[in-house]
């Protein structure tokens, strides 16, 4: 009897440890990354406003293919999986230009003028963006090691909680959607 409350005991303080232990590490990782993911989209109304300044298209197919390779080249030297670092980036596009659509849907009907200092793309907006591609990779490669226990409705509810408010639900699903398949 005393034996078995030993043992019991042992059991759940063992159990106590390793999960106060080994969790905040997880929530960190993905805390990390999804703010990352946020700074993301922030850029994003600095692009649309450069955009409508220009009569610049949203969709730059020719930019996201030059990011998409060097992001598969670094992933390969990183050891991380090229196809999820390719997917996700894809879908970071992808979130970034709903964002970029709304506003110039939201602009188009209040009749906007173009805006006043004008905003260069190339030289003061895709910097930003640039700069947070490797940190983005590093944080993706601790999601890939990762033994998650964590379920994916985790990882929404973190997202909703971290990414702001002026991003939609609809942003916010595209953008963690190639996440999905990694964590179980
Ligand atoms: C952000 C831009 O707009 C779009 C989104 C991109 C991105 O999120 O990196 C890249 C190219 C464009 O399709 C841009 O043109 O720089």
């Amino acid at each position: 009897m005393i034996k078995t409350f030993f043992f019991t005991s042992l059991a759940g303080l063992s159990l106590a440890i390793f999960s106060c232990v080994e969790q905040p590490v997880k929530d960190e990782n993905n805390k990390v990354l999804l703010e990352l993911m946020n700074k993301r989209l922030e850029v994003a109304p600095s692009v649309a406003k450069s955009k409508w300044n220009t009569k610049a298209p949203i969709n730059d197919p020719i930019r996201e293919k030059t990011i998409l390779d060097s992001v598969e080249a670094r992933a390969s030297r990183m050891g991380l999986d090229k196809h999820f670092a390719r997917d996700f980036f894809q879908a970071q596009f992808e979130a970034g230009k709903k964002v970029q659509t709304q506003l110039h849907e939201k602009w188009e009907k209040e009749a906007q003028p173009p805006f006043d200092p004008t905003i260069n793309l190339a030289t003061e907006v895709r910097p930003v963006l640039d700069s947070l591609t490797p940190l983005l990779l590093v944080e993706l490669k601790k999601i890939q090691l990762a033994n998650n226990k964590q379920s994916f409705e985790n990882f929404k509810k973190s997202a909703r909680n971290i990414i702001h408010t002026e991003f939609d639900d609809n942003v916010v699903e595209i953008a963690i959607k190639p996440i999905k398949s990694h964590l179980k």
